[in-house]
């Protein structure tokens, strides 16, 4: 059921601001970033459907979401346990999961899909979506380094489609960047900066442009990390240390990108090394390869640039 509200927005000179309020959210792909969406917006009222094609993934999912949610709970309700079960109870509430995306959207106000980071899977998602979901509902990306006007270019609701970029780890981040492309309305716009608000995260607005604004700055960085190791520059271990005690970043590139998965970064580089054949800086690097090769994908694997075993 969709709701359509009017405010007036700051700062525009009083204009009307349309947008849908999202109530039911149906979250594609219950890997590390899908499972943390769900978690966000299930403990902030939402009722989330969560959905994967590996149903021991949903199930390591909806494990992972309790849990995080009882450490949340043991904090915040130090002092009234009663309450503090009341909203986990809730929260747990809303969330379910399913295998099969067709059957969920309908009745479905907005879906973020949080897929493996390919073009032709994503559009494959969204094309197949876009003949089941009702018309009012707003469809959004969670890519990382794809263009949103591609993705959306397999659907016909140009207008209700757009670019939601949440962090990792989703709990902690409190950044999303909401990304209009040209054909994005300015109500879909304002409903996705209106739900990253009520999920109590501060947004930036970005065009659709490559990495959006904060991987458009953080990929040169962790290349430039890398093939100063595969030169011999200096150890990973080095210069995480030199990046955490220099510049006080809370992880190191190698810890970072252990961290994101060494095989959502290998789909960015040959993503961006195909746009690009021409740029050096794109070229492919032999370590990420190899790693990716042998299934170290960093700490979701147990094993990446570092161990975690
Ligand atoms: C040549 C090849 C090169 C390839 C180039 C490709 C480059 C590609 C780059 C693009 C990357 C794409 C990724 C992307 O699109 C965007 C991103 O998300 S980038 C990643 C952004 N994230 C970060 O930068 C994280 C940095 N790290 C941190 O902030 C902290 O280390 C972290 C919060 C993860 C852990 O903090 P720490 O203090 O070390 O540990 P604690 O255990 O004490 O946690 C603190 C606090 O946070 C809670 N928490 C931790 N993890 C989670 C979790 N997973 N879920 C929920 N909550 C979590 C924990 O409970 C603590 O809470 P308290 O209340 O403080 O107790
Ligand atoms: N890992 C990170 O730090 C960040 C990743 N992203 C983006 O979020 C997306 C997901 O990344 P992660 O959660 O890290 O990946 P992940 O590998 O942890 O999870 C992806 C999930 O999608 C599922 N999946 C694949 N195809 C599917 C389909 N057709 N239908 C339903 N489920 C499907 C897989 O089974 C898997 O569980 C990617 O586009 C990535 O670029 C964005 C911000 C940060």
């Amino acid at each position: 059921m969709a709701f359509f509200t009017h405010h007036i927005c700051r700062g525009l000179s009083s204009s009307a601001v349309r947008h849908v309020v999202i109530k039911n959210v149906t979250i594609i792909g219950g890997g590390q970033m899908g499972a943390g969406i769900a978690q966000v917006a299930a403990s902030t009222g939402h009722a989330v459907t969560l959905v994967d094609t590996n149903e021991d993934i949903l199930k390591k999912a909806v494990k992972g979401i309790e849990g995080n949610l009882k450490r949340v709970v043991k904090k915040k309700f130090a002092d009234k346990p009663e309450a503090g079960e009341e909203f986990l109870q809730k929260a747990m509430q809303n969330v379910s999961i399913s295998t099969d995306a067709g059957s969920v959207v309908q009745g479905t106000d907005l879906v973020v899909e949080a897929i493996v980071e390919n073009l032709k899977v994503k559009q494959d998602l969204f094309g197949g979506l876009d003949k089941l979901a009702p018309a009012h509902t707003i469809f959004a990306s969670n890519t990382s380094s794809l263009s949103i006007t591609d993705i959306a270019s397999s659907t016909n609701r140009l207008d209700r489609f757009g670019g939601l970029h949440f962090f990792n780890p989703v709990p902690v981040m409190r950044l999303v960047e909401v990304i209009a492309t040209s054909s994005t309305s300015q109500e879909t716009f304002d409903s996705l900066l209106n739900f990253s608000k009520m999920l109590g995260k501060t947004s930036v607005s970005c065009k659709d442009t490559p990495g959006f604004i904060v991987n458009r700055l953080l990929l040169p960085y962790i290349l430039d990390a890398v093939r100063m190791y595969e030169r011999g520059d200096g150890s990973k271990e080095d210069i995480d240390i030199a990046m955490k005690l220099g510049c006080g970043y809370p992880m190191g590139p190698f810890e970072l990108s252990d961290y994101v998965g060494l095989d959502t970064m290998k789909f960015i580089m040959d993503g961006w090394s195909a746009a690009n054949p021409d740029n050096p800086m794109f070229a492919q690097s032999e370590v990420l390869n190899k790693l990716v090769a042998e299934g170290k994908f960093g700490k979701k694997t147990g094993e990446g640039f570092y161990k975690y075993k």
